[in-house]
């Protein structure tokens, strides 16, 4: 008889501490699929498995550390709660905070949440404060809200929600027999490779002084941990913060880890890695995993798989090594990635489709649909917006009036860079640095085409309109 899954907390209830078991706030997280995937085990000369996160209740792994977060503000009687987010805790923390009868506030960078993530928010009920900013100043101001107001916050920094999320090491266990050789994963806050070493370490009986760490060990060994950041937001690999960190891996777009020291003990006491790997390198990865593996993530969760791939080109994967890749979020909840220009693209911002995108609108052109190669030409300049078409002969048809005016070529272009010195007011220039209403809402799609406007290019894939 099939074993109806009962949620992290009652199915691993004697390791984890007992405040998080009084008054459970469960939507039934965990038990995700262990995924064998053959195409990385032959690229790779190992056995690779991949653990899709995107499965919990609200697509991400961040459910299994909210479970026992909420879960232990409940039991405190805690009436609300608040987090700073790339989106996949918001989308967590509204919902568990829904079901638990609280009010939870989420503090978002503004502009920056990919539009699946902030549809659950908001759906859920979040308070939500988006911040000019990025995701460490919200954590700055989260932390600050927490010590000021009765509301407890719930990111990775709170104890519980790292207890919750060790659980899927557990799992990775449970189901293979033993802990792998090699567990990769995308880092961002650090919560997530904390939580993992920690599960891994006290299911090898490690840790005595956890809860149920006087249990009988189940494992006989723990893996090395291989981290990988985004290269555009990759501080642990660069010793130093980021200060605007950038990657088309939202949900990793973070400067300054909440976890960095014990996200360099896991790699250090596990033998392990963090790298950085670039955008180009996690949209490749992103293809495999949904074009030959069948497992649709976020942009994100590929940062694994990338990491594992170039390590195994590298000659650093040992042949038939047991390797588990954690893929964190669902591909629903940011369908960027298989329409997402290549960085030079995407560093224009141009609008342009890249040749590989597969969503190039039904109504181009005709210039559009006869110019052969449909890759951005627009290049940065020192000037205005930071943008000029390279190339205007080939896609004059295109403009609205055929002349080649320069506001008419500007307005085709809704870069987000600073205007530089020929900005006529500083206010302006702050204007334009900031993402426009255009620009905010193509970041979710990441196709490059402008949503629904005057030249109704919205994405025809993901719908981001
Ligand atoms: N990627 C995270 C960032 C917050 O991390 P957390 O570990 O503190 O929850 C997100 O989805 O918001």
């Amino acid at each position: 008889m099939a074993h109806q899954w009962r949620g992290v907390v009652a199915e691993y209830a004697d390791r984890l501490p007992e405040h998080v078991r009084e008054r459970v706030v469960t939507l039934g997280e965990g038990g995700t699929p262990l995924v064998a995937a053959p195409v990385l085990s032959e690229r790779t000369g190992a056995d690779v498995y991949v653990k899709v996160e995107g499965m919990n209740p609200t697509g991400s792994f961040k459910d299994r550390g909210m479970t026992t977060a909420i879960s232990a503000a409940a039991g405190r009687g805690a009436k609300a709660v608040v987090c700073a987010s790339t989106g996949n805790t918001s989308a967590s923390a509204a919902a568990y905070a829904t079901r638990a009868g609280m009010t939870c506030a989420v503090l978002v960078p503004d502009g920056k949440i990919a539009m699946g993530k902030l549809s659950q928010a908001i759906a859920h009920g979040a308070r939500l404060l988006q911040v000019d900013g990025n995701f460490d100043d919200c954590l700055v101001a989260a932390r600050k809200l927490a010590e000021v107001y009765p509301v407890e916050l719930v990111n990775s920094v709170n104890p519980d929600r790292i207890e919750g999320q060790k659980t899927a090491a557990f799992e990775v266990v449970d189901a293979l027999g033993d802990a792998p050789d090699i567990h990769a994963l995308p880092v961002g806050n650090a919560g997530n490779i904390t939580a993992y070493w920690k599960g891994y370490r006290e299911y090898a009986g490690r840790l005595p002084e956890a809860p149920g760490g006087t249990l009988p060990a189940v494992a006989t060994r723990t893996p090395a941990m291989w981290g990988f950041q985004a290269a555009g937001a990759a501080p642990i690999v660069l010793g130093h913060p980021v200060d605007q960190p950038e990657t088309i891996a939202t949900a990793i777009r973070i400067g300054n880890p909440a976890s960095w020291a014990q996200a360099e003990a896991a790699r250090d006491d596990s033998g392990g890695v963090i790298e950085a790997v670039s955008d180009d390198e996690i949209l490749a990865a992103h293809r495999v995993l949904s074009a030959e593996v069948g497992v649709f993530v976020e942009p994100a969760s590929a940062a694994g798989v990338a990491g594992l791939l170039r390590r195994a080109a590298q000659g650093h994967v040992p042949a038939g090594a047991r390797v588990v890749v954690t893929v964190t979020g669902h591909g629903l909840k940011d369908p960027s990635g298989p329409c997402a220009p290549p960085t030079a693209a995407r560093s224009c911002r141009s609008g342009w489709a890249p040749t590989s995108c597969p969503s190039r609108p039904r109504s181009a052109s005709s210039s559009d649909r006869t110019r052969g190669d449909r890759r951005c030409s627009w290049v940065p300049t020192t000037s205005g917006c930071g943008c000029r078409r390279r190339a205007p002969t080939s896609d004059r048809g295109s403009t609205r009036s055929g002349s080649r005016s320069r506001s008419t070529t500007r307005s085709r272009c809704a870069c987000s860079r600073p205007r530089t010195s020929s900005s006529r007011s500083t206010g302006r220039a702050r204007a334009r640095s900031r993402p426009t209403r255009a620009t905010w809402s193509r970041v979710p799609c990441g196709s490059g085409w402008t949503p629904s406007g005057r030249r109704s290019r919205a994405c025809t894939s993901c719908a981001a309109t």
